[in-house]
């Protein structure tokens, strides 16, 4: 098997009077897909958001291909498409001026590029369209558009199949394969009943209350 491109090794956080993760190891291989599973509260986002360097308020060790992440944090930010719960999308922008944005950042795209990766997500003729405008769904299929010209080998994604229809549900499971199929990894939690094959699953449970000192 691979060498691990992302490890996390005997995680804990605790969050109000709740310790939500101790003694966590997580390896994130290439060629992988891992979902991150528990109920409302389990701590998924947190987790999540530990894995993509967005919430220190943890103990533990993070490594990114082999080496401390802290030593690594602009490689390891060059190599991770992270897309949170919310679209995370600007309401007063097209969709394609959203994507030209957010592209810009990583890798300049030309518009047609852009377009098609919109197409790629169903949003055809909505191009030049304000996203406040648009469906949930639709805004959801912006934010993912990103992974349609995305080159970050690691991908962290909360709850993505949110607002999806059945189209949308079954385009996101095809881009996920196929992104694990071609050396890439993803991480992702969603309440969507999703069963991928080789899929890996990481169980979050309930959380235990912390001792009183
Ligand atoms: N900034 C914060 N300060 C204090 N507590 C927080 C903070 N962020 C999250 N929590 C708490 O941590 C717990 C885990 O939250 P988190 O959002 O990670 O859960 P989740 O598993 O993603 O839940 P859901 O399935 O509802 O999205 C919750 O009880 C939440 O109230």
């Amino acid at each position: 098997m691979s060498e691990p491109m992302l490890k996390a090794v005997n995680l804990q956080c605790e969050r109000g009077d709740r310790i939500l993760f101790q003694g966590l190891d997580v390896s994130i291989v290439p060629g992988t897909i891992t979902r991150v599973e528990g109920p409302n509260g389990a701590g998924k986002t947190t987790l999540l958001r530990i894995l993509a360097g967005l919430n220190d308020s943890y103990t533990g060790d993070l490594f990114w291909c082999g080496e401390p992440r802290a030593w690594q944090r602009e490689v390891f930010h060059r190599n991770l498409l992270y897309i949170g719960h919310r679209p995370g999308i600007k309401p007063l922008l097209t969709p394609l001026e959203n994507l030209r944005a957010l592209s810009a950042v990583r890798r300049p795209l030309s518009d047609g590029a852009l377009c098609q990766a919109l197409d790629g997500t169903g949003l055809q003729g909505y191009y030049h369209v304000q996203c406040r405008n648009l469906s949930a769904g639709q805004q959801r299929r912006v934010a993912l558009a990103r992974l349609l010209v995305s080159d970050e080998p690691l991908w962290i994604l909360d709850e993505a199949f949110t607002a999806l229809d059945y189209h949308g549900v079954a385009g996101l499971e095809q881009l996920l394969v196929e992104h694990a199929a071609s050396g890439g990894a993803v991480v992702i939690t969603t309440h969507h009943d999703l069963d991928l094959p080789g899929m890996a699953r990481l169980k979050l449970g309930v959380g235990e209350p912390m001792n009183d000192a």
